[in-house]
């Protein structure tokens, strides 16, 4: 309690307040030995608990420095109200979001059913990959290693191409998606597009065109895997139909999502911290200053993930037990008619069409 008393008085130390006694007290010392209440939301609250004893009260906007500088955005879609700290404008933007819940149980199992129904149909990839998933004699070519060494020196691209990751799944392609699975009604619901649309601040938002990868879900099953990587698309949204993992964070059955946020931007590739969280990774060293930017989702059935991947470098951490993880993608474009290149359908999905 201290030490919270203390970090709030540090907190707000440049910022004057009045006190029940009426005078103008400034820095810590004004904070020490009160009664103090936050946040209070009307001044006539604040006015009466001022006359029942309370020293110091606060309304919300004038609790933390930090917040007094933040600068009031409205997003123009949505109309919702952001408090963004004009230097650390990405830091303050989250890699993604959870809805925890948005399926429930039948609509779960009904989906879950139809998956595992198709799933003897279905492809399975294995194979390795580097982290930016493009073709390296290609990357090569139009970006000589020369001209791709990180800002923060020391390391290059060809470096972290070198790092070669694994994946292995099995992929229900779209097209053996029953029309019955509530997962087929979810993804061709339109309110759902204007939903993601506000929420990620588009314009409008499209299903993707592709007739294999438009909705996939994914089965990984003991073994299976998906390696370090940043996607090549803007964001995806997925819905956990079943974790292999056992519980929460504990390490037992596997399949956990992790990722680093922010790890690059479209600026700055971070090659130096790229290879320290594939390093700290592999040698399991949470601990290190790299290796505590990996965070674990705690991703539950039939919750709904937004997550924008391309910036934050992510995987799924191996299957260990017997019960497949099972994950549902859905795919949208910010443009209409966007499909996959045959190259992408046949690594993942072993055919074109
Ligand atoms: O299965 C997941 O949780 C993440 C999948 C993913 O990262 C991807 O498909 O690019
Ligand atoms: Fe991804």
């Amino acid at each position: 309690m201290k030490r919270e008393h203390d970090e709030l008085a540090e907190d707000t130390a440049d910022l004057t307040q009045v006190s029940s006694e009426g005078s103008r007290l400034k820095g810590p010392d004004a904070y020490r030995n009160k009664t103090i209440l936050a946040p209070m939301g009307t001044l006539p609250m604040r006015l009466l608990a001022l006359e029942y004893g309370a020293d110091i009260v606060y309304s919300e906007e004038i609790i933390a420095k930090k917040f007094a500088k933040c600068l009031r955005t409205v997003d123009e879609k949505s109309k919702r109200v952001e408090f963004v700290l004009p230097d650390h404008k990405k830091k303050n933007v989250e890699a993604g979001c959870m809805l925890p819940g948005f399926f429930k149980d039948d609509a779960i199992h009904l989906s879950l059913d139809d998956a595992l129904r198709a799933a003897p149909l279905a492809f399975r990839s294995d194979n390795e990959h580097n982290i930016y998933l493009e073709d390296e004699e290609d990357e090569e070519k139009a970006n000589p290693p020369e001209t791709t060494t990180s800002a923060s020196q020391g390391a290059t691209k060809r470096d972290v191409l070198q790092r070669a990751q694994h994946s292995s799944k099995t992929c229900v392609t779209y097209d053996q998606v029953s029309p019955a699975s509530p997962l087929h009604a979810l993804y061709n619901w339109d309110p759902l597009l204007d939903f993601l649309a506000a929420v990620l601040s588009k314009e409008q938002l499209h299903r993707t065109a592709d007739r294999l990868g438009a909705l996939n879900v994914h089965i990984y099953h003991q073994g299976d895997e998906l390696g370090w990587h940043f996607d090549r698309g803007e964001f995806a949204v997925s819905l956990l139909l079943q974790s292999s993992a056992e519980s929460g964070a504990s390490d037992e059955g596997g399949g956990h999502f992790e990722y680093a946020p922010h790890l690059r931007s479209a600026d700055d590739q971070n090659y130096v911290d790229v290879i320290g969280v594939l390093d700290a990774a592999e040698e399991d060293k949470s601990t290190t200053s790299t290796g505590g930017r990996i965070r674990r989702l705690n991703i539950t059935p039939g919750a709904l993930v937004f997550f924008c991947g391309r910036h934050s470098l992510h995987r799924v951490t191996k299957v260990t037990g017997d019960t497949p993880r099972v994950m549902a993608i859905l795919s949208f474009e910010t443009r209409p008619g966007v499909e996959l290149n045959d190259y992408t359908r046949l690594k993942f999905f072993g055919r074109t069409g």
